[in-house]
């Protein structure tokens, strides 16, 4: 049988792509599978087929970005050293705050180094400079703190809801203002497990439901320049940089979440970034405005927030049937 016709050989060749949270966790694994550097496509033991095409097919150019640059600078590095020297595929960074949207701190004419922390419209614009188009946008960037709602100040609120939703957008209005309007493309946003609320951390829930929204809102929209706009709902994914996010509680909150997947187990970024690639790639050609849950089905299974035993809950009204309730709770008499 021929290569897989979903991510056959130079598919994502000549594009360019702009994935926000590019160097870490599910980011990378993205820009990774972008350019071709996913070792685990290549099954335990397998050897490189001859001619290696296939391995190093997806080349494109993929520009990472997020606030911390030096994070940025190892990711590029790492990934720069896998790229084989006869592939076309290329990595480039920049750092961006997706809060920030217009150009606060305009970027500077001439290349300095380090680069400056870009606004989004100074990061669409640089791009734009540099490789002359933007294929994909895939808003990964984002994330919260853990903290029951009462808790949450608004400062802290709004950081949440800042990133994860008003970041989300900035980067999508942006990339179809400066290209994607004239030219089409395909964006996938990064969003999460809030099917059934989220106890515990309820702003970036609502954060994440309204992106779901948008996304169905931008597919309509945008769908008569030709692009393509959907999302991805994972379930919990294991990677270093997302535990550390959560500093102490982090490992406890990570290994306390394996009983509540049906899989019995963490999910990887490799098992988000193929789906994200899918989506971006022609074989998703007639997906738009679809959300694609990568949960192992953790959102139809249970929930992690414990309610304790308790007896606020208003009384049921009386009648016949709060009776026979009555009756069936009642302790067994004594013999
Ligand atoms: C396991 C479950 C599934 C996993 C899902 C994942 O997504 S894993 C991926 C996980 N990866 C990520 O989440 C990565 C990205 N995440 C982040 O960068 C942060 O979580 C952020 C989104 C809050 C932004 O943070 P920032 O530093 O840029 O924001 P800032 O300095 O502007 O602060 C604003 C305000 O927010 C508040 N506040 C902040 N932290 C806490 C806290 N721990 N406690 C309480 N409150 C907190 C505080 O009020 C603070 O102001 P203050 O009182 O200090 O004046
Ligand atoms: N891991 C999981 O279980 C789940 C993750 N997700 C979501 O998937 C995405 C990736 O997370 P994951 O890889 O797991 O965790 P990471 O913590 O590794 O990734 C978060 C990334 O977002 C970047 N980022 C955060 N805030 C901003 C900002 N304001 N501007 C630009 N970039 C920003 C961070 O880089 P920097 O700090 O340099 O800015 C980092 O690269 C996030 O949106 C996350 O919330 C959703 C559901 C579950």
């Amino acid at each position: 049988m021929a290569a897989s016709s979903v991510f056959r050989p130079g598919l994502f060749n000549n594009k360019v792509a702009i994935v926000t949270g590019g160097g870490t966790g599910i980011g990378r694994a993205i820009s990774n599978e972008l350019l071709e550097l996913g070792e685990h496509r290549r099954p335990k033991g397998a050897r490189v087929p001859r001619g290696a095409q296939s391995f190093k097919a997806q080349s494109c150019c993929v520009v990472i970005s997020s606030r911390k640059l030096e994070r940025l600078e190892k990711a590029a590095e790492e990934m720069r050293e896998k790229i084989p020297p006869s592939s076309p595929a290329r990595v480039s960074l920049q750092p961006c705050n997706i809060r920030d949207e217009d150009e606060v701190s305009a970027p500077c004419r001439r290349p300095v180094l380090p680069p400056p922390s870009l606004t989004v419209k100074a990061l669409v614009s640089s791009v734009l400079k540099q490789f002359g188009r933007i294929d994909y946008l895939v808003n990964n960037g984002g994330g919260q703190f853990s903290s029951p709602a009462e808790h949450i100040s608004s400062k802290g609120w709004k950081a949440v809801v800042d990133t994860n939703l008003t970041g989300t957008f900035h980067c999508c209005k942006e990339v179809y203002a400066a290209w994607m309007k004239q030219n089409g493309g395909a964006i996938v946003n990064i969003i999460a497990d809030m099917w059934k609320g989220f106890p515990g951390m309820a702003h970036t829930g609502a954060a994440r439901a309204a992106v779901d929204n948008l996304t169905k809102s931008l597919a309509i929209e945008w769908a008569s320049s030709g692009v393509r706009v959907n999302a991805v709902a994972p379930g919990t994914i294991f990677s270093k940089t997302a535990m550390e996010n959560y500093k102490e509680l982090g490992p406890n909150l990570f290994k306390r979440s394996i009983p509540f997947s049906p899989a019995k187990r963490l999910g990887v970024p490799e098992e988000i970034s193929s789906t994200v690639c899918f989506l971006l790639s022609p074989a998703a050609s007639y997906i738009s405005g679809a959300t694609l849950k990568v949960d192992a089905g953790q959102s139809l299974y249970r929930s992690m927030w414990e309610i304790p035993d308790h007896e606020a809950w208003p009384a049921a009204p009386e009648g016949e049937n709060l009776e026979a309730l009555r009756e069936l709770l009642k302790p067994p008499s004594k013999l």
